[in-house]
């Protein structure tokens, strides 16, 4: 959610169901008061630091919960008694009538005493409602904990750090943990803003959602991977799950070809095909013993020409692969662009060679799908990394609006945009994917999905969850971040299939 989608919802909360604010206050501290006992013990020592506007009425409702609850806190009102007003000040007041002192900010220094001391911080200073750089005492007071190593949770956003995309200069308290209200703000998916939350979990604080408008955004999860997983019939054949065809290769990198060939065949698809120079198929071919390959047209080692495919035998293609980026390809990206029927894949150099066709794209009439890593994004629409990185959301909806084409967007926060605008972002995987060769992997198994799903956004959204779930358990037992490689990744397919799979 952005910042005012957050406030339309609870505006909406408010005015349909006579909710009041400072119900939905309640709940929210309660519930973050809930969220916090799972990671404090009675013995330690508690600081809530409390600010001007609603997060600090969180902060109130938190201190006093806690303290009810017997642990030991302390709450410190950070701003002048004048700032807290409405349903923050009914919450004072609740807090004070309890019979619990409340400390004031009036020099850094005693503040900085008791911080010295405390074993937990919980920062309810900002929230959502941060705009621009951090004013005194904010500025002052995140220096500070900052400084310490108090185990620090932030109450629903680590305070400075904006809700949205596109603010590149903050000054951001650093949470180890943060308790997010209601919704993940956007900013928990940025490069350059999510190291400030630390781990984070999600609290209901009761929301109508019959009435709340519903989001364009979603968090993909395991459930609906679940939900959504293609079934095979018992009766299928191979024919029933998709005839595929990924074109790419070069005798300098054939393994990319073998990679996305090898990920579709453990991804479940029926038949593949393998379209690529004569040079590359003795090298790939021992390899992958259950695909047919196609020689295709080539000039001085590269693809040239694919018109010796019969593409009416394909239900969809996979291109790029290791393909290079030789001027002489365009033709064939073209040509593969009017040719192929059902769900076309362009990952790698496929991109680059496809740039100057954008336009021809939103004219298919079968879906188009876009896999960019951000420095491919960045060269499909003349922007920098840093562009990209700050504004993922916004700039991938646009392009995919314009084009008429699905994008997947690939990072440790992968986002996944339909030609309609709606967008589902995935989380799963690790630093182990960083590597050559994870994003072919990860072309084979979207391409295998795509044949086998109805849906092409839960075939996306599957295939990345797939991916990045076999990284984790790889990690987990036989492998670790640093020698993890694509092969091993394919290797631990059948595993993550396991988990999801079923048949009627
Ligand atoms: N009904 C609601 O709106 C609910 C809101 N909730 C909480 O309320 C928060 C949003 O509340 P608000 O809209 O009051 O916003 P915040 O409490 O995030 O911030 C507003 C305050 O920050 C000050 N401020 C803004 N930018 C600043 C800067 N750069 N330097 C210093 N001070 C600055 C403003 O003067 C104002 O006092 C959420 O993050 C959440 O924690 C929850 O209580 C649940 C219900
Ligand atoms: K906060």
């Amino acid at each position: 959610m952005t910042a005012q989608e957050m406030y339309e919802r609870d505006k909406v909360a408010i005015q349909t169901t006579g909710l009041s604010g400072s119900m939905l206050m309640e709940n929210a501290g309660r519930a973050v008061s809930d969220d916090v006992e799972t990671k404090i013990e009675k013995h330690q020592s508690v600081i809530v630091l409390i600010g001007g506007g609603n997060n600090g009425g969180d902060g109130y409702v938190i201190a006093r919960t806690l303290l009810n609850r017997g642990y030991q806190v302390e709450a410190w009102q950070v701003v002048s008694d004048h700032k807290i007003q409405g349903d923050a000040l009914l919450h004072k007041e609740i807090f004070i009538k309890s019979g619990y002192p409340l400390q004031q900010l009036e020099e850094l220094g005693t503040l900085e005493e008791s911080l010295e001391q405390a074993d937990v911080v919980i920062d309810s200073m900002l929230g959502i409602g941060v705009k621009g750089q951090l004013r005194p005492p904010f500025k002052e007071v995140v220096a500070l904990v900052n400084k310490r190593a108090a185990y620090t949770i932030a109450v629903d956003i680590p305070t400075g750090v904006p809700a949205d995309e596109s603010v590149s200069e903050f000054d951001g308290l650093f949470a180890n943990h943060t308790t997010v209200i209601a919704a993940p703000k956007i900013s928990v998916f940025l490069e350059h803003t999510s190291s400030y939350y630390g781990e984070w979990t999600v609290v209901d604080i009761g929301l109508p959602t019959k009435k709340i408008p519903n989001s364009r955004r979603k968090l993909w999860g395991k459930s609906d991977t679940l939900s959504t997983f293609p079934t095979r019939q018992a009766h299928s054949h191979k024919g029933s799950h998709g005839k595929g065809i990924v074109v790419g290769g070069s005798f300098q990198m054939p393994g990319s070809i073998a990679m996305t060939a090898k990920a579709a065949l453990r991804s479940g698809i029926g038949l593949l095909t393998i379209a690529t120079t004569s040079n590359t198929v003795p090298l790939i071919a021992p390899f992958l013993q259950e695909a047919t390959f196609q020689q295709v047209t080539e000039e001085g080692g590269f693809l040239s020409s694919a018109n010796v495919v019969d593409w009416s035998q394909y239900n969809g293609a996979a291109i790029g692969m290791g393909m290079g980026r030789n001027q002489g390809s365009t033709t064939l990206v073209e040509e593969i662009f009017d040719c192929v029927e059902g769900p076309l894949l362009i990952d790698a150099d496929g991109l680059y060679l496809m740039k100057d066709g954008l336009t021809q794209y939103s004219k298919r009439k079968d879906p188009t799908i876009l896999t960019p890593h951000p420095g491919e994004f960045a060269h499909l629409i003349d922007r920098s990394i840093p562009e990209v990185m700050q504004s993922p959301f916004c700039l991938t909806r646009d392009f995919a609006l314009q084009y008429g084409v699905y994008v997947v967007l690939k990072g440790p926060s992968t986002i996944i945009t339909s030609p309609r605008g709606e967008q589902c972002v995935e989380v799963s995987g690790n630093a182990g994917l960083a590597k050559g060769g994870s994003g072919d992997v990860l072309s084979g198994i979207l391409l295998a999905l795509l044949l086998q799903s109805n849906s092409v956004f839960d075939a996306l959204a599957n295939g990345c969850m797939i991916h990045g779930l076999t990284a984790e358990r790889l990690t987990e037992s036989r492998h670790s971040i640093y020698d993890l490689l694509a092969t091993d990744l394919i290797e631990g397919l059948p595993n993550t299939f396991r988990t999801f799979s079923s048949s009627t």
